[in-house]
C-alpha cells in the first residue's frame, strides 16, 4: 500500500497494491499490520456503505463531535464520485483547507480522514456506492453534525451538476462561523 500525505494535516491518499493476472486482480483493502507500520489507526469499529441512485447526489459535509469523533477510510465500490474533505480543527495548521478528488470503482484509492475533518461527496454516475471503514468513533446520532457543502467560507469547487439530490438536513446547515 502506498501512502501519500494530502494537504490536510493527518489525511492521506492510500493506494492499494494490486496483484494482476489474466483473471483480474487481487488487492488488500485493509491490512492491520500495514496500517500499523504506517502509523495509521487500525481498529475497525464499523463498516458501512451508501448507495446512491442518481448522479449529482450530495451527502455531507459531515463529522461527529467529541467524544465520538471518527477516523474514516473511504473508497468507491461502484460508479464514480467527487469526494471532498474539509479541515474543521481550529488548532490545525490546515484549518479550513479542503482536498477534493474523483474516486471510482476499481481505482484502488482510499482516503484516510482523521478526526475533526468533515467529509462529503457528490456522485458523478448513477448507482454509485461508497464504502466506509470507521476506524475510531461509533455512530452517534446526537453527535452527528455538519456544515453546508456550498458555504462560501469553504470555497469548494464542486463539479457542474443538474438536479442535485440532497437531504433537507444537508441543505439547511447555517453559515459557518469561525
Ligand atoms: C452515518 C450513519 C447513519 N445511520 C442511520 C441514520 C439515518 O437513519 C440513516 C441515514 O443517515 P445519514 O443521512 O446521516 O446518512 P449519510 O448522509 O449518508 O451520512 C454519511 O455521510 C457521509 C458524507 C459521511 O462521511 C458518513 O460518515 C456519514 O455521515 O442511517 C446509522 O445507523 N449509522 C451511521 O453510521
Amino acid at each position: 500500500m502506498n501512502k501519500v500525505a494530502l494537504n490536510i494535516d493527518g489525511a492521506y491518499l492510500l493506494q492499494q497494491t494490486r496483484h494482476e493476472d489474466e483473471r483480474g486482480y487481487f488487492s488488500r483493502s485493509y491490512c492491520k499490520s500495514t496500517m500499523q507500520s504506517q502509523s495509521l489507526a487500525t481498529t475497525v469499529i464499523q463498516q458501512s456503505e451508501s448507495y446512491n441512485k442518481k448522479p449529482f447526489t450530495l451527502r455531507g459535509m459531515h463529522f461527529q463531535s467529541a467524544p465520538y469523533e471518527e477516523v474514516k477510510l473511504i473508497r468507491c465500490l461502484q460508479g464514480k464520485l467527487y469526494d471532498v474533505i474539509l479541515d474543521l480543527r481550529p488548532d490545525s495548521p490546515t484549518y479550513l483547507q479542503h482536498y477534493a478528488t474523483e474516486l471510482s470503482a476499481f481505482d484502488g484509492q482510499m482516503i484516510y480522514v482523521p478526526k475533526g475533518v468533515a467529509h462529503g461527496f457528490m456522485t458523478l454516475q448513477k448507482n454509485t456506492v461508497i464504502g466506509y471503514s470507521m476506524l475510531e468513533g461509533e455512530y452517534s446520532a446526537e453527535h452527528a453534525s455538519g456544515v453546508r457543502w456550498n458555504d462560501s467560507a469553504f470555497n469548494i469547487a464542486w463539479p457542474e451538476y443538474s438536479n442535485i439530490v440532497i437531504s433537507e438536513r444537508d441543505r439547511s446547515y447555517k453559515d459557518y462561523i469561525e
